[in-house]
């Protein structure tokens, strides 16, 4: 297949362009290369030593004798750029990453928050556009986030995108309907993925666009097969207080020595995914695409659940890094539970990597062999969610929970433990 990965120099663009060029694949990479720009704003670079996208494709070539192809286009400013791309060269797979991916970068300042608003949903709305424009049929797979949900659920599983609900009907009989699970976003970031949710949901309902809506957790880990191939491959590894997930940041710290930097109580409980199979699971998408009149497609692409505390404690007792609780730069629960159904990748084959089998090899491997290249100044997250925060105004547990969720600020440790790999029911933490 001809498959155009836009964002596909990004985090996760970049080994799944790899990825489906490995399995034969023509790939076609569109990217403005914002993210590298945003390194230079921000003063902070990937610990590892990223290579241009030339010498990236270049090195690919060398090794693996694929070509892919790389176009430079602003999918939320260049419109016109967008849609003779899709016409000229008419993909049947479009995956889409090239949206500003970081909550704290989203919260840093009224510009960011608009770039990200802008850039998140003009990318979106554009490429819906642009495919119903060019009556190109094209498989359109979106990374979204597990962030739509909110974290906290009532005593219950988080299904795959859609809610059974019954409602009392107007003759008072009770009514079934399936709707979209309610968002509950906790940043700007999360935010735009909320709406771009519903521009997928209308565009799939009025023009019958084929759309797969990948709701995935927080990623850890670095490298996928693809990657590992040259220097050159090298994925980027993000520590800094923006773009730094929780437990490469970790990672990071233990292996130059600073104390690990856990929010609050720790108490956040999220789901995670390891990178390649984050890779594994785009594939698994693109090969089971909706047919044409179908809703959107959601999977939860994710395969464990854990507490950030835990992972803090589990990283200390591999490194014998000291583990720190600062104060919570976020509006976010102090606590929560999270159970997550994801069948569906699991049904399809996806065979997760659990933290217990990669986490030494991650730490060995990336972050010690590249620890001088790091700027510890950069490590602390000083973007902070509300100025009523700053004041001192207590956050609205219930609203930052979810909707209807008990939140227990007095439960520590009271939860059970989520880390259940490969558990096809659920995950419960
Ligand atoms: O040093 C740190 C950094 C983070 N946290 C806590 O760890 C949790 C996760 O933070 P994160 O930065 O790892 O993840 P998040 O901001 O949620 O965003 C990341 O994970 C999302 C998936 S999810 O979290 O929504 O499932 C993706 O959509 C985003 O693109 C990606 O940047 C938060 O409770 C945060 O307060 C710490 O305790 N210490």
């Amino acid at each position: 297949m001809l498959i155009a990965v836009l964002g596909g120099d990004g985090f996760c663009g970049w080994p799944a362009a790899l990825h489906l060029s490995d399995l034969g694949h023509e790939v076609v990479i569109v990217d403005n290369l914002v993210r590298r720009r945003i390194d230079e704003e921000l003063g902070a670079q990937s610990l590892t030593p990223i290579a241009g996208i030339e010498e990236r494709l270049a090195a690919w070539h060398e090794v693996s004798g694929q070509q892919m192809r790389f176009r430079d286009i602003d999918l939320a400013q260049d419109y016109e750029g967008l849609r003779s791309f899709l016409d000229t060269e008419r993909p049947d797979v479009v995956v889409h990453f090239a949206e500003q991916r970081s909550a704290p970068y989203s919260m840093k300042s009224p510009r960011h928050k608009r770039y990200t608003v802008d850039n998140n949903t003009g990318a979106t709305h554009n490429l819906l556009c642009a495919l119903v424009e060019t009556g190109l049929d094209a498989h359109l797979v979106h990374l979204g986030t597990m962030g739509v949900y909110g974290y906290g659920t009532a005593g219950m599983a988080i299904p795959e995108g859609y809610l059974d609900v019954q409602i009392s009907g107007d003759d008072g009989a009770q009514v079934d309907q399936q709707i979209l699970y309610p968002t509950n976003p906790g940043s700007v970031y999360h935010m735009t993925k909320c709406m771009d949710q519903q521009l997928f949901a209308y565009y799939a309902k009025n023009d019958a666009l084929r759309i797969t809506d990948l709701h995935q957790g927080i990623i850890w880990g670095t490298h996928t097969d693809q990657t590992l191939r040259d220097e050159r491959l090298i994925n980027r590894f993000d520590y800094d207080g923006d773009y730094g997930t929780v437990l490469n940041r970790f990672l990071m710290q233990a292996a130059v020595g600073y104390p690990l930097t856990v929010h609050g109580t720790g108490g956040q409980t999220r789901a995670f995914i390891h990178l390649r199979d984050m890779a594994r699971c785009v594939q698994i998408a693109v090969e089971n695409p909706p047919a044409r009149g179908d809703r959107v497609k959601i999977f939860n692409q994710m395969t464990q659940t854990h507490r950030v505390r835990d992972l803090a404690e589990l990283v200390a007792r591999i490194s014998d890094a000291e583990v720190e609780l600062v104060p919570n730069p976020r509006h976010e629960a102090a606590e929560n539970e999270l159970h997550v159904h994801n069948e569906t990748f699991l049904d399809l084959g996806l065979e997760p990597t659990l933290l217990e089998e990669g986490l030494l090899m991650e730490v060995e491997d990336v972050a010690r062999r590249y620890a001088d290249r790091a700027d510890l100044d950069k490590i602390p997250c000083t973007s902070t969610w509300t100025s009523a925060q700053e004041a001192g105004v207590p956050a609205s547990r219930a609203a930052l929970a979810g909707a209807g969720a008990p939140v227990s600020t007095e439960g520590r440790g009271e939860a059970t433990a989520g880390d259940r790999a490969g558990d096809r029911a659920e995950h419960p933490a």
